[in-house]
């Protein structure tokens, strides 16, 4: 290839006015696009009900908005920074925590593990009610660190993670993202600041793995996952004690036991067979060993939002400041079930009633993908120490959340109205 000569090049733009005016368009155009047509990459996303509303991270309008929903509406209220809080259990906690008067922020990454909209959804919910979510993940320590420089957290609600306990076969590294360096992230900047807050954090039933001792207990061995979720849980027990050891942070672990309800997860069996019912598709019952039925200690989410509460109540303040521990500080571990295992057929069975359709259904042999064959939790712990007391059974429970889904996937407007309120 022979480079043509610098003058061909001149000679079609020769020096003149109609050459100056060319270029200064031009640089006018990319200064527009720059600063002005694309939004730069630290911009936020505020959880406005049209999503069209952005305002600059860090920037005056951002932490106007980070202060005023972190100031609690009650003098002894707490400041909590919730994690995951457009997700099923972050947004229903952090609704449930400024309606008593808390300050509440909240951080999601709105990531596409399942339909964003939904989030979408609840995040809209949440700016009704004053709790203005951030959108970053808990990978990004100068997103925590500008929000702990802004507002003195008391109190972390941590409910961000990669959840799901199949899906861990399809994207290990979406659990160690979340669960782990995620988790880690979020500790190493709450062991820096000054005061630390004190943490609560969502662990799972699923620690226990193929225990066989009925009902599960906190004293319970949990060195046997069955998959990598419940490893990344599991993992995320060890590190806390870690971080309560070194640094002097008061750390709760709640193990949720198969949290269901309105405003739930589109990757959990009640709300796809739910959807597949309606549809007139078949769905999968799993069977153990011997034909026997699966089961889980199924647990509605107002009773979780009471057991966070009374968590976060009752969690005593860390006791290291600016990354040294000054004295013992608090660590806990509790199961959050609801003490009546419900075999999925039953399930099953309760949807068809409600949902006034007959299922096709298939029973297959549980696949061996991560699941366990029950679930049973020993509540006697959270009760004694944090008052938990969950009083929702399950078909009460499936009602409150077949209602809400009739009228949230309805085209009438009418009914999608009526969930503007929580
Ligand atoms: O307690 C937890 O810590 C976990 O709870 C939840 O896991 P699971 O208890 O496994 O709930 P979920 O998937 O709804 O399956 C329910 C039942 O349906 C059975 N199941 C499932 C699918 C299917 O096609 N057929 C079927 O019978 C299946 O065998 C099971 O018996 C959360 O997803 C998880 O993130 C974590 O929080």
């Amino acid at each position: 290839m022979v480079d043509k000569p610098m003058s061909n090049h001149r000679s079609r733009f020769p020096f003149s006015i109609n050459k100056l005016i060319f270029w200064s368009l031009i640089s006018l155009a990319v200064i527009l696009f720059f600063f002005v047509g694309s939004p730069p990459s630290t911009a936020t996303t505020t959880t406005s009900s049209s999503h069209s509303r952005r305002s600059l991270r860090g920037g005056p309008q951002w932490q106007t908005s980070v202060i005023r929903s972190s100031t609690p509406s009650n003098p002894k209220g707490l400041r909590v920074l919730v994690t995951g809080a457009a997700g099923f259990v972050g947004s229903h906690v952090s609704v449930a925590l400024k309606r008593r008067g808390d300050g509440v922020v909240g951080v999601d990454n709105f990531n596409r593990y399942y339909d964003p909209s939904l989030k979408r959804s609840r995040a809209d919910l949440l700016t009704r009610e004053g709790v203005f979510v951030v959108e970053g993940d808990i990978n990004d320590s100068s997103l925590l660190k500008s929000l702990f420089k802004l507002v003195k957290f008391t109190h972390v609600m941590h409910l961000a993670a990669q959840a799901g306990v199949r899906y861990a076969m399809k994207n290990p590294s979406s659990y160690i993202h979340s669960n782990i360096a995620g988790f880690v992230n979020l500790l190493e900047t709450c062991k820096s600041v000054n005061p630390q807050p004190a943490i609560v954090w969502a662990s799972s039933s699923s620690v226990y793995g193929l225990n066989s001792k009925v009902p599960f207990s906190e004293k319970d061995r949990t060195d046997q996952p069955a998959s990598l979720y419940a490893a990344t849980k599991k993992a995320g027990e060890e590190i806390a004690h870690t971080y309560n050891h070194i640094y002097g942070l008061s750390m709760t672990g709640l193990r949720f036991f198969t949290v269901y309800g309105p405003w739930g997860r589109p990757d959990m069996a009640y709300f796809f067979f739910t959807r597949d019912i309606l549809k007139g598709k078949q769905i999968q019952i799993f069977e153990g060993a011997e034909h026997r039925s699966v089961a889980r200690d199924f647990t509605y989410i107002d009773d979780i939002v009471k057991g966070c509460l009374g968590a976060l109540d009752t969690a005593e303040k860390s006791t290291g400041s600016g990354g040294k521990k000054s004295g013992p500080a608090q660590l806990r571990i509790f199961n959050l079930g609801n003490t009546a295992p419900v075999p999925v057929g039953k399930l099953v069975s309760i949807l068809e009633k409600l949902l006034k359709v007959h299922a096709k259904k298939k029973v297959v042999a549980m696949p061996r993908n991560g699941d366990v064959p029950f679930t049973h939790a020993d509540i006697s712990l959270a009760k004694k120490e944090i008052g938990y007391k969950p009083g929702t059974d399950l078909e009460k429970g499936l009602n409150k959340f077949v209602t809400w889904y009739l009228a949230y996937y309805s085209n009438e407007s009418g009914k999608k109205d009526r969930l503007s309120s929580w």
